[in-house]
C-alpha cells in the first residue's frame, strides 16, 4: 500500500481523499495531513480515516512514501525540499513555484541525490502527453489561453490593481475581456491561484509559454485552449473544465489528474506518456 501525506487540505486534497477511500483506487492510502489552518487538516481527517499534524516537521516523521503538494505556490520550496531531504517522494500541484529556474534545478538536484522523485502532473490542461514527446523535436511556439469566470479571477484582479468598479464594468459589459497578455513568468507571478497551467506547458514543452487570461462574465467553466507549433506539426487542444465546488478557481480535472497519477504510481501497469 502506497501511503500519502498531503499538504494543503482545500478543494483538492478533498477530492484526493474521497477518490482514495473508493475502490477506484486500492493500493493507496491517505494517512497523514498537515495545513497551516490547523482546523482545515483536522477537518478532513476527521471525515477521513487519517491523522492531521500541527508542525510540517511532525507530519513528515509520520510513515508517508509520498507528500503531495496542493497548498499554495509560496509552500512549495520548504515542503518539496523536507520533504525530500526526509526520504519522501513529492507531487507539486502549484506548479507555478517551478517557473523560478534556481528552484526547479535545486528540487532536480536533491531528487537525483537522494534518490527520490519530484512529479509534476498534468493539472487542469489536455495534450502534455503529447507536447512532451513532440519537446523531443524542435518547438517553436507555445501559447495559452485561459478565460476563467470573472468571479475565479477577482481577487487576483483586486491584487493586481483593478478597482471594484472596473471589475464591475466586466461584469455588467457581459463579455469576455482580456486582463493579462503577457509571458508565463508575468502571468504566475500576478495569477499564482489560476495559471499553473501555464507553467506545466512550459515545462513539457520547454519553451515559455504566451500566456492571455480571459474574464468572462457569461462563462460557468475554466477553459484552458493550448497552441503547440514545432518540428511534429501543430497541437491543439480546448478544455472547458467544471470547477471545483470548494474552490472555483480550480477545475476538477487537475484533482483528478493528481489522483490518476497517485493511482500510477501505486498500480504495476501505466497506460499513456
Ligand atoms: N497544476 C494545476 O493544474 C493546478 C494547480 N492548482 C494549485 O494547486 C494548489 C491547491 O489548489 P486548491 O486545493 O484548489 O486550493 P485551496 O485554496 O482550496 O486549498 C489550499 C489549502 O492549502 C493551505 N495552505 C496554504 N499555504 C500553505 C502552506 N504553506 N502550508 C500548508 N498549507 C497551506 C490553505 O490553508 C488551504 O487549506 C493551489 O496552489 C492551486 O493554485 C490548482 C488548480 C490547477
Ligand atoms: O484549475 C484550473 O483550471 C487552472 C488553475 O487554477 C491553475 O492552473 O492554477
Amino acid at each position: 500500500m502506497l501511503k500519502i501525506g498531503i499538504v494543503g487540505c482545500g478543494a483538492i486534497a478533498s477530492l484526493i481523499c474521497k477518490a482514495l477511500e473508493t475502490e477506484r483506487v486500492k493500493k493507496a492510502e491517505v494517512i497523514s495531513l498537515y495545513d497551516t489552518n490547523y482546523q482545515k487538516s483536522s477537518e478532513l481527517a476527521r471525515k477521513t480515516n487519517s491523522e492531521s499534524y500541527e508542525t510540517l516537521e511532525g507530519f513528515l516523521n509520520s510513515n508517508i512514501d509520498l507528500v503531495v503538494e496542493c497548498a499554495s505556490v509560496n509552500a512549495v520550496q520548504d515542503v518539496a525540499t523536507k520533504s525530500l531531504n526526509s526520504d519522501k517522494d513529492v507531487i507539486i500541484m502549484s506548479v507555478g513555484a517551478l517557473v523560478d529556474k534556481e528552484l526547479f534545478i535545486k528540487l532536480r538536484d536533491l531528487a537525483e541525490e537522494n534518490n527520490k522523485k519530484v512529479y509534476v502532473p498534468s493539472g487542469a490542461i489536455a495534450g502534455i502527453d503529447a507536447i512532451k514527446a513532440g519537446s523531443l523535436g524542435h518547438i517553436e511556439k507555445v501559447e495559452l489561453i485561459t478565460t476563467k469566470p470573472v468571479f475565479g479571477l477577482v481577487n487576483a484582479l483586486l491584487k493586481n490593481g483593478m478597482t471594484e468598479e472596473e471589475i464591475s464594468e466586466i461584469q455588467e459589459k457581459g463579455e469576455p475581456t482580456v486582463v493579462f497578455d503577457g509571458t508565463v513568468f508575468d502571468a504566475i507571478s500576478k495569477f499564482p491561484q489560476n495559471i499553473n497551467v501555464s507553467v506545466v506547458l512550459s515545462l513539457a514543452s520547454k519553451v515559455p509559454a504566451n500566456v492571455k487570461i480571459v474574464a468572462d462574465p457569461t462563462l460557468s467553466t475554466n477553459k484552458h485552449e493550448i497552441y503547440v507549433k514545432g518540428s511534429i506539426g501543430t497541437i491543439k487542444t480546448c478544455v472547458e473544465n467544471n470547477p471545483c465546488k470548494d474552490n472555483p478557481k480550480t477545475s476538477a480535472l487537475a484533482a483528478y489528474s493528481v489522483i490518476l497519477l497517485i493511482k500510477d504510481l501505486s498500480e504495476p501497469l501505466r497506460i499513456g506518456t
